[in-house]
């Protein structure tokens, strides 16, 4: 059978590098120039294995050993592994310290990962609930008054999962009170970071975290799929058990996760990600200047006020009315933010949208929230 393979030949992107792209899932993602340079180097297969001795964190050339060691003290944790991502290090977790069956108690802003995470690893769950429109609050509280309740059921608890910041609408979550909860009825606690860490300071210990899940193509800045698994030492004999057969090899991470590029990329973006996390309460600043002038104009924001993390969720009444005069409906939004330069927005939708300005320079946030406000006004 013949197959056309033309499609495959000059691949790019639909959307140009020159765009200014809103999407939140993806401002956390971009690479430095440093970063960019590296992947000529690594761009072949196994690329980082040319001085293996056995394992992948103990390569020191390229420095994975040293750079480990040196995000446990980033992230104030004992031990850190690259995985491939958020999802696969909060699997490991729950494969390797729950028992089939156990429950998980999660927030339920959680992303669907988790819940994926939980399936695989074959345990349940119960899920503290928000407190609804419009902030969806989670309320640490309600996690006591889960335990008690499967506690008095007799039901065995695994593990307390919270989603440091959730991806529907941004809302940062109080990790510290609910890692105390858990630490003081003696249960495992895991913080998904995917959206936190990279992005903003986060220490594990303080807020009393046994294991971090963090995203490097989500928020650290380089290439995907590449994650953090951060755990602390109390754990790590369970975490991080060896193969009978391969002793060297960890089970968990099927011997060695990430084997080339991604794992370059986020060590050489690592000096630039502990950099910019220092700039958060300016990046806040302009979150928080983006909502202000936005909601000057109809647009309403969901979730915690005042902004405490990047992504922002706007109900958008206007652009809903405005697409039902308009004959391109509601693309019309979508094609007039791309024909000036901005990207990122879902095509077609204006009931509500999604952007983060994190990263951008303030001449860049008045030039989109300028370019919204005149989009509403003109068309
Ligand atoms: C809160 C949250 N957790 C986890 C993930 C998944 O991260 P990863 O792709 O690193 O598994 C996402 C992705 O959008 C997310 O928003």
């Amino acid at each position: 059978m013949e197959i056309n393979l033309d499609k495959y030949r000059n691949l790019s992107r639909h959307l140009g590098r020159e765009y200014i792209n809103l999407n939140p899932i993806q401002r956390g993602g971009i690479l430095p120039v440093e970063a960019k340079k590296v992947i000529y180097e690594y761009w072949d297969g196994y690329s980082v294995c040319d001085y293996c001795g056995g394992r992948l964190d103990e390569i020191r050339t390229p420095p994975i050993y040293e750079f480990l060691e040196d995000v446990s003290k980033f992230l104030d944790m004992d031990i850190s592994r690259p995985t491939h991502g958020a999802r696969e290090s909060k699997f490991i977790v729950m494969h390797s310290i729950c028992k089939e069956g156990d429950y998980v108690i999660l927030d339920e802003n959680a992303h669907y990962t988790s819940y994926v995470a939980i399936e695989r690893a074959r345990l349940n769950y119960v899920t503290v609930k928000n407190d609804g429109y419009p902030t969806y609050q989670i309320e640490p509280e309600r996690y006591k008054e889960a335990i008690d309740r499967l506690e008095d059921e007799g039901k065995s608890i695994g593990l307390i999962l919270l989603t440091h910041v959730d991806g529907s609408y941004g809302n940062l979550s109080d990790a510290e009170k609910v890692g105390k909860i858990a630490k003081k009825r003696r249960y495992p606690f895991l913080l998904n970071c995917a959206y936190t860490v990279g992005r903003m300071p986060v220490k594990g210990k303080k807020l009393k975290a046994d294991f971090l899940a963090c995203s490097g193509h989500k928020s650290m800045a380089a290439s995907g799929p590449i994650g953090i698994l951060s755990i602390r030492e109390e754990f790590a004999e369970e975490v991080l058990r060896r193969s009978k057969n391969h002793p060297k090899k960890e089970v968990e991470l099927l011997g060695c996760t990430s084997r080339g590029v991604p794992l370059l990329s986020l060590i050489a973006s690592f000096p630039y990600v502990v950099e910019r996390v220092k700039k958060w309460e300016e990046e806040l600043k302009k979150t928080r200047y983006v909502v202000d002038r936005l909601e000057e104009i109809g647009f309403k924001q969901l979730g915690m006020k005042p902004k405490e993390h990047d992504l922002i969720k706007f109900e958008t009444p206007v652009l809903e009315e405005m697409s039902k005069r308009n004959k391109r409906r509601g693309f019309f939004f979508y094609e007039e933010l791309k024909k000036r330069g901005i990207g990122g927005i879902v095509p077609g939708v204006t009931k509500e949208i999604k952007i983060s300005v994190y990263g951008l320079t303030w001449e860049q946030v008045e030039y989109v929230v300028d370019t919204i406000i005149e989009i509403v006004e003109k068309c």
